[in-house]
């Protein structure tokens, strides 16, 4: 069916341009004009709105002066014949309209439709947003902007076609008043944009309309990105066999838990034996010793305050993972120059402290995987956070390249990247959560790492569960999920 939709998403990611510069072949290796797409787009729009309102919804569409606005004419036409009170406020002028948008604003007029100025928002249900699509090339124009914020702040629906205007389907950047969509319709294939950062928020729930040109689409170009799914992360859980024993699952050394910190040493070693590896130690302050082990007699806990002895702790193990609770004092610079000099090979996921420590002195590293949010991935830049979450994309490639690292950039829409891949994460946001999320992710990663499963990998996996245990530990929308809730939940996935 031409107007299918779904909120299954695609795995394949694009970018707009590739969109711009295939989707016209793609259209014309499936018999369909480009006029006939943008019906089936506006159809496609129209068509939701009916499944989901009836027609005692009053309906604005906010119309721009490009392709997105001649979708919007398509909507606008269809839902007045099926009866619903639906009126076009233009926010560029109809007579800049070219092509096929300028056919679908005349269709409108002959079919009866109606433009207003200044609409009064509060006598509509709906607004639907046709102002700009995948051709957004800059901050909204003023007046613009104004209008959104007071659609942003009224008690409607907010639906947007294709791209919420003033999000950036490329970058991921949001504009200042960005449209706030409750629902997103993206049509023929998924945009990166969308699918990270604040961009991911903005987009509300996101719906995928193919129509019914995707797999010309997808022979055109190579996607640039992943976006995984629950099935492919599952397939990608370490095996652990029936007849084989806690020597066989990897031995994690988590270095971790400054004088006074020792919570967040407990949090990451705790999560890497609740992900099944075989043995967990950890190199702490001899002050948190007894509080880490409590209740968890597992752990095989440690206090150092030398090179040598964290050197001997690191013969043992296979995976090391530094930087929670660890400090920037003189004893974390020890622990984190003596883990990155350790002459044999060993996997490591640097967190927090160890990222803020190598800011200080950046350095090519081998083997290993960094977990920063936008501010330590700032500053291991050298940049600032605005311009981490204008463009996370460039950013975490930018960031695997200059510490040939595999790179895991927290927000929602986690962004994962070594050399060759990049992976968005699909599943829940923690933004409800309350300290500690990071440690338990490093700790999963860890554990991940220990039990063979490949860096990368590990780093997506990781994501994927500690998303989806978030989302499935806390009621919807409901504030103070604690870090040690997600244990059970990610036993359970990863189990
Ligand atoms: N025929 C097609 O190419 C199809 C396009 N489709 C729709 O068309 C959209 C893309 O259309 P366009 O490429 O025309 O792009 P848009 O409709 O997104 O808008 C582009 C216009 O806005 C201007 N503009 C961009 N940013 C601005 C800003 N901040 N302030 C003021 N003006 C700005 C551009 O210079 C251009 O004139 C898609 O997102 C989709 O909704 C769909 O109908 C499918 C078919
Ligand atoms: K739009």
């Amino acid at each position: 069916m031409d107007s299918h939709y779904s909120t299954n998403l695609p795995q394949l990611v694009f970018t707009p341009q590739q969109l711009q510069q295939y989707e016209a072949a793609a259209a014309k290796h499936s018999g369909v004009s480009m006029q006939e797409l943008m019906h089936r787009a506006g159809s496609t729009v129209a068509h939701w709105i009916q499944q989901h309102y009836d027609e005692k919804k009053r309906v604005i569409v906010l119309s721009g002066g490009g392709n997105n606005a001649g979708d919007g004419f398509v909507v606008a036409t269809e839902l007045r014949q099926q009866g619903y009170d639906v009126k076009v406020w233009p926010l560029v002028a109809v007579h800049t309209l070219k092509g096929d948008a300028a056919t679908m604003y005349e269709r409108f007029k002959q079919s009866g439709g109606e433009c207003v100025q200044d609409a009064s928002l509060h006598h509509y249900h709906i607004v639907v947003d046709a102002i700009f699509g995948i051709g957004l090339n800059r901050a909204l124009p003023e007046p613009i902007a104004d209008v959104l914020a007071k659609v942003n702040a009224a008690k409607v629906m907010r639906i947007a076609i294709d791209v919420p205007s003033g999000v950036d389907a490329h970058s991921a950047q949001v504009h200042n008043n960005a449209f706030n969509a409750h629902h997103t319709l993206t049509f023929i294939a998924l945009k990166q944009g969308l699918l990270s950062g604040r961009a991911k928020t903005q987009c509300g729930h996101l719906w995928f309309a193919p129509l019914a040109i995707e797999q010309a689409f997808y022979r055109q170009c190579s996607a640039v990105a992943c976006l995984n799914d629950h099935a492919s992360m599952m397939r990608k859980r370490p095996v652990r066999d029936q007849g084989s024993h806690k020597n066989n699952a990897g031995h994690v050394l988590v270095v971790a838990g400054g004088l006074g910190m020792a919570g967040a040493a407990r949090l990451a070693s705790e999560a890497a034996l609740r992900t099944g590896t075989g043995l967990v130690s950890v190199a702490t302050h001899p002050d948190n010793v007894q509080t880490i082990s409590q209740g968890c007699y597992e752990l095989m806990v440690h206090g150092v305050t030398t090179a040598q002895q964290l050197t001997a702790l690191l013969e043992k193990a296979n995976v090391v993972v530094i930087g929670p609770g660890l400090g920037q004092c003189q004893w974390a610079q020890q622990m984190l120059s003596t883990v990155l000099g350790y002459e044999h090979k060993r996997l490591k996921v640097l967190d927090a402290d160890a990222l803020n420590l190598l800011a200080q002195h950046p350095q090519r590293l081998t083997d290993c995987v960094l977990t920063p949010h936008p501010k330590e991935a700032a500053r291991l830049l050298q940049s600032s956070v605005t311009e981490v979450e204008a463009n996370r994309f460039a950013k975490v490639q930018e960031l695997a390249r200059s510490y040939q690292a595999t790179v895991l950039l927290k927000g929602p829409g986690t962004l994962i990247c070594s050399a060759d891949k990049l992976t968005i994460n699909s599943s829940g946001s923690n933004a409800l959560a309350s300290g500690g999320m990071g440690d338990v992710l490093s700790g999963i990663i860890g554990a991940l790492l220990a039990q063979g499963v490949s860096p990368h990998d590990s780093a997506c996996v990781g994501a994927y569960v500690h998303g989806l245990a978030a989302q499935q530990a806390s009621s919807e929308g409901s504030k103070g999920l604690l870090a040690s809730d997600l244990f059970p939940v990610v036993r359970a996935l990863i189990g």
